[in-house]
């Protein structure tokens, strides 16, 4: 019998292969199909993440063990040799019960002579310590970025694109290696759980004392199934998320950060375990980070006035509420809604000072996310469902405020999604560029003379973010003056928030900021 806990790794790590599933909608399904203990469910979910994000690196010890190409593995062995490869490699696993049950895993997935290979390859692991295996993948790599890019288990070409962002964004020559190094190794790292307290509706003494009451006397965990092992993903949400993330116009680039899909936070360590060491966050005025924990389990959450959000996304929302004083009456437009997390926050803040929101997005299933996630305000704004890039032509009256959460690579939430490094492609990057600038010229053509345009990505590539600041300015010389976001944020974060960059443009780092890689760039329209 093969624990519960690796066969629901395994087959979650199956699905996201063969049927290009998201772990951090699947996993939760499978934890509570399996009615896994909270020890296994934390177990399932180190052995299913670990594995899918540094996928790479065990490849190519497979490669160097097996002395077969990866590519010559069937999928299905492939999947329980990366499982073995992590738990021999990364855990602290005993070798011959990582081997042993890896044997019965391919025992149940596989053909028989498969389990011999299974047993010969890991075998051959374990006779060298892992730091020999680091020693070895890195001798068998061509050049620094390919060097990096086994080590650090990431594609290569999203190595590159990240170095050429990090010297956009001023790091000198001399820092770029040392500041990538740190890059990579935060996208292996679990994000903390990181909490937004919507303005007007929700304050940070108050979700720390629902907290404090909602934890445990001791240091016991909620039962599996009884709490929603992400927030927000009760059976409905969940679906309406898979619906949303399996939509082929989407995928995970566009910034889940609101919905079940925030889910990268550390749920591995303490799945479900009640947060109660909050802390106000240290970038967000409006934010609360804690270590690890399930959400669900705090009132307000449930209540939908805090919400789980990545500090970077609440810094993106509240650049362009903040910027300038509100004048009641002011209509605003989030332009690409789905599934609304920032839709929230700009409600929250608008309602305080007066102003409308509508909120866009063309996909039904995350227009519906974008109608629950504003459910407890007591307006809660209009949600139309059109295409943003013609969006612009076609509105009578004008906004003073819109923001552009654009459709993006989400090459900045790399550690939130474990396997999206690996779905991603340069060709994705031309696509989306393109709309990228379709997004803007339409926002620009909606927004009001004098109004304000925040652009916005939770994407670091220079041709998504300071690429598209170029262009903008360019085809609108004119009409669009760059306003210093850089300002804007420093203002807003009391001056915490440390920056790069010479531009007016902010660029978030996971491993400076501790947020998600975001680009905030602000417009005003003469
Ligand atoms: C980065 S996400 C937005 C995240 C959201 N602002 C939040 O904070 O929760 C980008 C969204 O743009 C939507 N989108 C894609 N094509 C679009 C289009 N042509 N017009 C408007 N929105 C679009 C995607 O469906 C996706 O929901």
């Amino acid at each position: 019998m093969v624990q519960a806990a690796r066969r629901v790794a395994l087959e979650v790590i199956a699905a996201v292969r063969s049927d290009d599933a998201y772990a951090n909608l699947l996993l939760p399904v499978r934890i509570a199909d399996a009615r896994l203990s909270p020890a296994d469910a934390g177990l399932a979910t180190e052995l299913t993440y670990g594995t899918l994000r540094r996928r790479g690196y065990y490849d190519r010890v497979i490669e160097l063990a097996s002395g077969r190409p990866i590519d010559e593995i069937d999928g299905a062995v492939r999947d329980v040799l990366e499982l073995g490869a992590h738990q021999l490699l990364s855990m602290r696993v005993a070798q011959h019960a990582a081997v042993n049950e890896s044997v019965e895993l391919a025992r149940a997935v596989a053909s028989r002579s498969a389990t011999g290979f299974v047993n010969g390859v890991l075998r051959a692991i374990t006779r060298t310590p892992a730091e020999e295996w680091l020693g070895r993948v890195t001798e068998s790599a061509e050049s620094d970025d390919d060097r990096l890019a086994l080590t650090s288990s990431h594609p290569a070409w999203i190595v590159r694109a990240f170095r050429r962002a990090l010297v956009a964004d001023g790091v000198p020559e001399s820092e770029v290696d040392a500041e990538l190094d740190a890059l990579l190794e935060a996208d292996n790292t679990p994000a903390r759980l990181s909490l937004v307290a919507l303005p007007g509706l929700a304050d940070r003494a108050a979700l720390q004392r629902d907290a404090t009451a909602a934890a445990p006397a001791t240091d016991a965990v909620t039962e599996p199934g009884a709490t929603a092992p992400e927030p927000g993903a009760d059976p409905e949400e969940l679906e309406l998320a898979l619906a949303a993330a399996t939509d082929p116009a989407d995928d995970d680039g566009s910034g889940f950060d609101a919905a079940p899909a925030a889910s990268g936070t550390a749920v591995g360590d303490t799945a479900r375990r009640v947060p109660t060491a909050f802390e106000p966050a240290p970038l967000s005025p409006i934010g609360l980070v804690a270590p690890t924990g399930d959400p669900a389990a705090i009132p307000a959450v449930r209540a939908g006035t805090v919400r789980v959000q990545d500090e970077g996304s609440q810094l993106a929302a509240l650049a362009l509420t903040r910027s300038r004083p509100v004048t009641a009456g002011e209509r605003w437009l989030d332009l690409c809604a789905g599934p609304g997390g920032k839709t929230a926050v700009l409600a929250a803040e608008a309602g305080l000072a007066g102003a409308t929101v509508i909120a866009n997005e063309p996909i039904a299933a995350r227009a519906g996310l974008v109608r629950r996630a504003v459910a407890a305000l007591p307006e809660p704004p209009e949600v139309w469902e059109r295409d943003g890039t013609r969006l612009g032509r076609s509105t009578d009256e004008g906004f003073d405020r819109i923001l552009v959460d654009a459709p993006c690579t989400g090459l900045g939430a790399l550690r939130r999604r474990p396997e999206a490094r690996w779905r991603k492609t340069p060709a994705d990057v031309a696509d989306l560029v393109a709309l990228q600038q379709r997004l803007v010229d339409s926002a620009v053509a909606a927004l009001k003379p004098g109004g304000l345009l925040a652009y916005v990505t939770c994407s670091p590539h220079v041709a998504e973010t300071r690429g598209q600041v170029q262009g903008a300015l360019r085809r609108w010389p004119d009409t669009l003056v760059q306003l210093d976001a850089q300002e804007v944020l420093r203002e807003i974060t009391g001056g915490a928030v440390q920056l790069g960059g010479a531009d007016a443009a902010v660029q978030l780092w996971p491993h400076r900021n501790t947020t998600d890689a975001m680009f905030i760039a602000l417009f005003e329209k003469r």
